[in-house]
């Protein structure tokens, strides 16, 4: 099949990539042209496991083009939508705005008419919900043959390759015009057939309800975090263990282990801009107690950032002059994406309180260098503890959990270890002579 895809950012230059794997004719289009000419060239912007050898084959088989152009999406059979969606300045909501242009540029450039083929919009970007019944009133007014769709995306970074290519489900919200929501499935259908033959679950529903669907899930999520970041509060002032006890309940099948990693909380451009979104459109739709415990997951999880910062404070009696080894900036590993990260916000913090700070970060130091230019940023681990009052691990990267407590032993000023993600064996830094600090695992390294 021929299709657009309107932003290639995280989502939409993987999504296009994919798609250009199972065989379709892709062409993306963003408006940033730096962008552009880099995956244009098969070469990735950001950093995502796998992404860049499916980038330079989709590039190099012809089947994947990327534009500024939006004069070369006009013959597209389906336009997925996956621009930006952020939090808007100062307010809950989400800036729609992009969207809102995105559907201007397919209503003027698609050559949708002459011929009375539909041409099929699906929406992947997470937007509140009526905005599928807005843009679909916006596009039967244009005078063109367009359906709508909302195909609701649920990639994690870092895994987004594994999970565009097999989803743990694929959901369509379909026009309430049955003949046009089924136009619009078997178009969906025709570009997912691979991944539906391979058995990908398919939820068929609503608009509101994929829209729904998509910030639900990523509240369960937030709210599964901030429940064990909560026990963590509760381990610090008794004395538990918070990783002890998230490996208890989840034994249990119908908690399950996942997402009960205690530490500093989530981040990223999606699960706390989504929660606050949400939030947001509950208030407008008059249901906002509904949602009033979202309040109190965004609060936990900022508390762990206080939190983080304290604990560096008094694990070396002060921030002011001292030097802090910061193990990881990104908002998660496997990824270069500084989106409200938690362990940049921690950073930003103990600089703002005097402290020097040496940052090593496997993917985002040169993002980081253009962001925060005052930022040390030693290219090994051995460098940035080298003199080091504390060393901070905040971003789980698999090099700094498999650290070897005695191999850095010698460098540091003080042997102090704070572990924001609790990732690391207190036991076996306890034994190479280090003063150990988790988040919530209590005052014994036992
Ligand atoms: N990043 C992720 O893992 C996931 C993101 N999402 C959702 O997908 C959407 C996109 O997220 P990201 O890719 O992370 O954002 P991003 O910021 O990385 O990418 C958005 C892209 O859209 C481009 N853009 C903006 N306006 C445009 C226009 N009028 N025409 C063409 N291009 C335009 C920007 O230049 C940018 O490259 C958001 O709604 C997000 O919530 C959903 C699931 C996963
Ligand atoms: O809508 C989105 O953009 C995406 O948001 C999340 O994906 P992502 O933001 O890539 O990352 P996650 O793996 O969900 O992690 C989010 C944050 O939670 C933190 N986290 C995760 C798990 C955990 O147990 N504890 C914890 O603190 C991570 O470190 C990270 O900061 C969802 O997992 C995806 O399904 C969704 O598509």
């Amino acid at each position: 099949m021929r299709i657009s895809v309107i932003g290639c950012g995280y989502l939409g230059a993987v999504h296009a990539a994919c798609m250009a794997e199972l065989g379709h004719e892709v062409i993306g289009l963003d408006v940033d042209e730096r962008k552009v000419a880099d995956l244009a060239a098969g070469v990735a912007p950001f950093h995502e496991p796998r992404f860049p050898e499916l980038l330079a084959r989709g590039v190099e088989s012809g089947r994947l083009t990327f534009t500024t152009d939006p004069s070369l999406i006009a013959d597209a059979q389906i336009h997925f939508i996956g621009v930006g969606t952020p939090q808007q300045q100062g307010r809950l909501g989400a800036d729609m705005s992009y969207v809102d242009q995105a559907i201007a540029t397919i209503i003027e450039h698609t050559a949708a008419g002459e011929d009375g083929v539909p041409v099929l919009v699906a929406g992947k970007s997470t937007v509140p919900v009526g905005t599928a019944q807005r843009l679909a009133d916006r596009l039967d007014v244009s005078g063109k043959p367009f359906l709508l769709a909302w195909n609701p995306e649920f990639l994690r970074e870092g895994y987004a390759v594994k999970d565009t290519l097999h989803p743990d489900r694929i959901v369509y919200g379909l026009s309430d015009d049955v003949a046009r929501g089924e136009q619009a499935k078997l178009l969906l259908d025709e570009c997912y057939a691979k991944l539906l033959a391979e058995g990908a679950p398919l939820v068929v529903s609503n608009y509101p309800t994929a829209e729904l669907v998509k910030v639900a899930a990523n509240s369960f999520l937030a709210t599964k975090i901030s429940f064990i970041n909560a026990m963590a509060e509760l381990c610090d002032a008794t004395g538990g263990d918070v990783t002890r006890l998230a490996e208890a309940i989840g034994y249990d099948d119908r908690i399950g282990p996942k997402f009960l990693q205690a530490g500093i909380g989530f981040g990223g451009g999606c699960l706390p801009k989504d929660i606050r979104a949400f939030m947001a459109r509950a208030g407008e739709l008059g249901v906002d107690e509904a949602l009033t415990f979202l309040r109190e997951v965004d609060a936990i999880n900022l508390r762990r950032r206080d939190r983080a910062v304290a604990l560096a404070e008094e694990a070396i009696c002060g921030l002011e002059g001292k030097r802090i080894a910061v193990l990881g900036i990104t908002f998660k590993p496997d990824t270069d994406d500084l989106r409200d990260s938690p362990a940049l916000d921690i950073a930003n913090r103990l600089w703002d309180r005097g402290a020097r700070l040496a940052i090593v970060d496997p993917a985002a130091a040169p993002r980081l260098n253009e962001r925060r230019p005052e930022f040390e940023t030693p290219a090994t681990v051995e460098e940035a503890v080298a003199g080091a009052d504390a060393v901070m691990v905040l971003t789980p990267w698999k090099e700094f959990v498999d650290l070897d407590p005695e191999s850095i032993r010698g460098l540091v000023n003080q042997p102090v270890i704070i572990d924001g993600r609790n990732v690391l064996d207190p036991r076996r830094w306890h034994d190479a002579g280090w003063r150990y600090f988790g988040m919530g695992r209590g005052v014994s390294v036992w």
